[in-house]
């Protein structure tokens, strides 16, 4: 009939689905639907429930960490009439990070609950506040919040490592740490350490990961503190890297110098989470310097606290260029579980920095470099490991430089333990900081030329006199 018709037709079939394309097309639907909803909301009486990030001394509030992840996740967001989006930690990573005042829509075992992203304009404090129907409430309020906590847990196994650096205390801003993703290539299998101690080092975080109910079973909290001690570029800060990758920790590192005294310190670790590893640099020269003001009991205090105050799986690192000069309480197992030390380069450790930074395993200038070692000059890992990312083009020039450099150092050494011994320079005048220079002693200057002409000699000669030069300092001291 309609074929007949085509004038009936186009009434009853083509006008009504050209309105239907227009208002599609257009926000009036969407506004429809809007008012159709808050309509209906009216007929409702609503509980609400306030998760502020903060409680009243500051210490972050899980849940609100918690909720906030979980609605990050929340393909709502996504659909929301509005929302933030920020590049991420991967290449072409998109994230969307809820405006203040948001509000967000989720369903849960058939009921419809919103998510309002509340900041109070006065203090700056942040809130997510829960609208839930009454008539709801009883039946899956429990149950949402338990989803939320399985949810959290399953993202928090795939999430990136943030880094952690606290802030001055300024009013008006929420908390004291700000974060970045924590993106360091480092792992432990890149950093060149002795690999009976890596191996080490990894089945003890391994098994610190497995132990919570060991130590719930001793009444300990879970925690361990590790310190990492040695000279200037030996990789102690890159090695906190690979730890808390291979821990999917995030890093809290805490800047000394801009915390005002020890209850601001106290303070700043009640902010921190678990599974977190908290870091604490130069110790040694915080302990002994200016360079903060907070004391050494507030630093002693914030080693401990972690056990009187602050939740558990956790891990503290504290790094020092030596340990010679702090007093023992401080490094008293309890306080400090794990010393790692980080030495300057042996052939070893040369060796594989060229394999890693050169491709090379072996190469004719090899037994030089070994014999030069052997003899006592040494640098630190960082220094030969630019040495060859700048002739990593030619690794027979990259050897070379660093035969010169090393050679170099054996002829600093000398002249510093010269003028220690002749008074004509001293060690620190002569900017060494090789550890050798600090611990044996000679009295002339022809010892030492003595000692040093390794060049022309053998192996096995320069492993004697490495021997000699122990006794000689084992007996000064
Ligand atoms: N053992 C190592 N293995 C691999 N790379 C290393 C090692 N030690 C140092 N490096 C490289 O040298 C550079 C400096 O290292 P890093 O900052 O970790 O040294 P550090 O011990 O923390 O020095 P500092 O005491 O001055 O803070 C980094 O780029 C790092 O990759
Ligand atoms: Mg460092």
């Amino acid at each position: 009939m309609f074929f007949l018709n085509p004038i009936l037709f186009l009434l009853i079939i083509v006008v009504p689905f050209l309105i239907f394309r227009f208002l599609s097309r257009t926000s009036i639907l969407h506004i429809a639907n809007n008012w159709w909803r808050t309509l209906a909301d009216k007929f409702y009486v609503y509980q609400l429930y306030r998760v502020p990030q903060f409680n009243d001394h500051m210490q972050e509030n899980q849940l609100y960490r918690k909720v906030h992840t979980y609605l990050s996740s929340l393909p709502a967001v996504e659909d929301s009439d509005f929302t933030n989006l920020f590049s991420g930690a991967k290449p072409n990573e998109i994230n969307l990070v809820l405006d203040p005042n948001q509000i967000v829509l989720d369903n849960f075992l058939g009921a419809r609950l919103f998510w309002i992203n509340q900041k109070c304009d006065g203090s700056g404090l942040k809130s997510l506040v829960l609208k839930i129907r009454k008539s709801d409430k009883r039946r899956i309020l429990r149950p949402y919040l338990q989803h939320i906590h399985t949810v959290f847990e399953e993202l928090e196994q795939r999430k990136d490592v943030k880094l952690y650096i606290n802030v001055e205390d300024e009013p008006q801003r929420n908390g004291r740490w700000r974060s970045v993703p924590f993106t360091h290539p480092a792992t432990i299998d890149s950093v060149v350490m002795d690999s009976d101690l890596k191996n080490k080092v990894k089945s003890d975080l391994e098994s610190f990961l497995k132990s919570k109910q060991y130590y719930n079973r001793l009444g300990r909290v879970w925690k361990r503190s590790y310190l990492l001690y040695g000279p200037s570029g030996t990789g102690k800060s890159t090695f906190i890297a690979a730890m808390a990758k291979f821990l999917s920790y995030d890093v809290y590192d805490v800047d000394l110098s801009k915390i005002s005294g020890d209850s601001d310190l106290r303070s700043l670790l009640l902010q921190t989470t678990s599974k977190s590893l908290i870091v604490m640099e130069d110790l040694e020269r915080h302990l002994t310097g200016k360079s903060t003001a907070v004391s050494l009991s507030g630093i002693l205090n914030f080693m401990d606290g972690i056990v009187s105050c602050c939740g558990e799986e956790r891990v503290m690192v504290f790094t020092m260029n030596g340990k010679d000069h702090v007093d023992p309480a401080i490094l008293r197992p309890g306080r400090i579980d794990v010393h790692l030390e980080f030495p300057l380069c042996d052939f070893n450790a040369f060796k594989s920095l060229a394999n890693s930074h050169l491709g090379v395993k072996e190469h004719k200038l090899f037994p030089q470099v070994e014999e030069m070692f052997q003899s006592g000059a040494s640098l630190s890992p960082a220094e030969i490991g630019e040495l060859m990312i700048a002739n990593r083009a030619s690794p027979s020039r990259a050897l070379k430089s660093v035969i010169s450099a090393l050679q170099n150092n054996a002829d600093t050494k000398l002249a510093g333990r010269v003028s220690r011994n002749g008074s004509v320079r001293s060690a620190e005048e002569s900017g060494d900081s090789g550890i050798l220079c600090k611990d044996a002693g000679v009295s002339t200057v022809k010892e030492f030329r003595k000692l040093y002409g390794f060049l022309r000699r053998s192996r096995r000669e320069s492993a004697d006199l490495d021997d000699k030069e122990r006794e000689i300092g084992r007996q000064e001291s």
